[in-house]
């Protein structure tokens, strides 16, 4: 099968309806999409309001009357969004005149008259993937239409805070790797793979932490993720890493003065899992690995935790100054390769489009360009592996190459803990006997993939 997925193609009294037939029938492939739309997003919607609410008194600190009166505005703005989301009404085009409303509003259009599709868009009716990027996008467009607190991010405390509660894990963390540097020379071949393995099942199951899943509840990384990575393994649905480990070390035999060894993150969320991409970013320069990595984030607030290039300054800051000897190490050095130009961060519109990456050729040719210049792209999370396949409902075992529908602007590898309903490349059979036993395997977010593809 290979359709894309509308909410619930129901009426108000279908839905309820449909509710008692979830509990019954049990069909978890309905509800996810559905639950998250009638109840996680008006939660975080919820969220975004008190925050607003919470932080008048700053506003009127910083702007006086009218810091003030833009919050009202923007308090009333996402307020009918919620009501518009909860009433199912029809997705409206957006009124902004931000860089990327148009390709918006074509999208608008687009959706509007796909074949198949069921009618006029709107919040339980239209692809979920769709409807829960275009909330982010209108939460963005409250705060952005709304200045003097037009740069706020609403959901910059929620990531600190998951940051700060990750703290013991990011020590742990970061003083394996200082450890690990002292004698990285001295590894033989073997010796680094193991550690490319074990610094990219940390990134993997970093993926964990992401607070859109919980609805911006507590979701930081508690203990060392090391100690118990063996015990993880089982859960690792594909496990590409041999194929990455090839990659890296043909790239490496046959790299040139001029032609530099590169590797891109598509990052995904801020606090603990962005510390364990760049500790997996650093062991691939220190092991001269890669000569130069590559991140990309969002340049807007996204799906509640996912880095800005503020988040990224603050990370690496926070590191930098703080009052351990392994953490400050690493953000320093990591401070001294932004500065040298061997870590680059790039954001770009298309990240935060609605759009599935099949389409950037077309959509972001310059972004796509850019990526064709790396060696290996690394792709974190559960979205950017729906956006990668489609976010369709595709068979099992549909090879991963097929999924991506000719996106392929170099070798890529996804890293994500399953936390919506589509994966592929699995054996013949795999899927169906984990789901036998664990009925909500593919959101849970205890199992995850390595999974790679060469490209052409
Ligand atoms: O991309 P991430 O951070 O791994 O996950 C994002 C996520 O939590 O948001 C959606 C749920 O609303 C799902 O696609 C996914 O589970
Ligand atoms: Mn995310």
């Amino acid at each position: 099968m290979n359709l894309t997925r509308p909410v619930c193609a129901l009426c108000a009294a279908g839905r309820v309806l449909l509710l008692v037939l979830v509990h019954l029938l049990r069909l978890e492939k309905i509800s996810f999409a559905y639950f998250t739309i009638k109840d996680r997003l008006p939660q975080i919607l919820t969220r975004v309001i008190d925050t607003l609410h919470r932080h008048k008194n700053e506003f009127f600190e910083e702007h006086g009357e009218k810091g003030v009166e833009a919050e009202k505005r923007a308090i009333s703005f996402l307020s009918k969004l919620r009501n518009e989301l909860q009433t199912d009404k029809p997705v409206t085009p957006l009124e902004d005149e931000l860089p990327d409303a148009a390709l918006w509003n074509q999208y608008l259009d687009y959706q509007r008259n796909l074949p198949n599709g069921n009618g006029e868009p709107s919040w339980f009716q239209s692809p979920w993937l769709y409807v829960e990027c275009y909330m982010y996008r209108r939460i963005h467009a409250a705060l952005a239409q709304n200045p003097p607190i037009d740069n706020f991010d609403v959901f910059k405390e929620g990531k600190a805070q998951n940051f700060f509660e990750s703290q013991e894990a990011v020590i742990a963390l970061c003083t394996y790797f200082q450890e690990l540097l002292k004698n990285i020379k001295d590894l033989d071949e073997k010796q680094l793979q193991e550690e490319l393995f074990k610094l990219l099942q940390v990134s993997l199951w970093g993926n964990k932490c992401d607070l859109s899943f919980s609805a911006g509840e507590d979701s930081s990384q508690k203990s060392s993720p090391l100690q118990s990575l063996e015990n993880m393994v089982p859960y690792i649905l594909v496990n590409d890493m041999e194929k990455v480990w090839s990659l890296l070390v043909n790239a490496k035999k046959n790299r040139t003065e001029r032609s530099n060894v590169r590797v891109d993150i598509i990052l995904d969320n801020a606090g603990f899992e962005l510390v364990s991409d760049l500790v997996l970013a650093d062991f691939l320069l220190s092991s001269k690995l890669a000569d130069e990595v590559y991140f990309h984030g969002k340049s807007i607030p996204w799906y509640v935790s996912d880095t800005t290039k503020h988040d990224f300054n603050w990370t690496i800051k926070q590191l930098g100054s703080a009052n351990h000897m392994w953490m400050s190490r690493c953000g320093i050095n990591w401070e001294g390769n932004l500065k040298k130009g061997v870590w680059v961060f790039h954001d770009h519109m298309f990240w935060t489009l609605p759009h599935d990456f099949s389409s950037m050729s077309e959509v972001a040719s310059d972004l796509y360009a850019e990526l064709q210049k790396s060696n290996l792209l690394l792709f974190k999370g559960d979205l950017n592996y729906r956006k990668l396949t489609g976010d369709r409902k595709w068979e099992y075992s549909v090879p991963f190459h097929q999924a991506l529908n000719k996106f392929h602007p170099a070798p890529l590898c996804s890293l994500r803990t399953l936390k919506s309903d589509t994966q592929v490349g699995l054996k013949p059979g795999q899927g169906e006997q984990i789901q036998a036993s664990e009925s909500e395997w593919m959101v849970s977010g205890k199992y995850g993939v390595v999974q790679f593809d060469a490209g052409l």
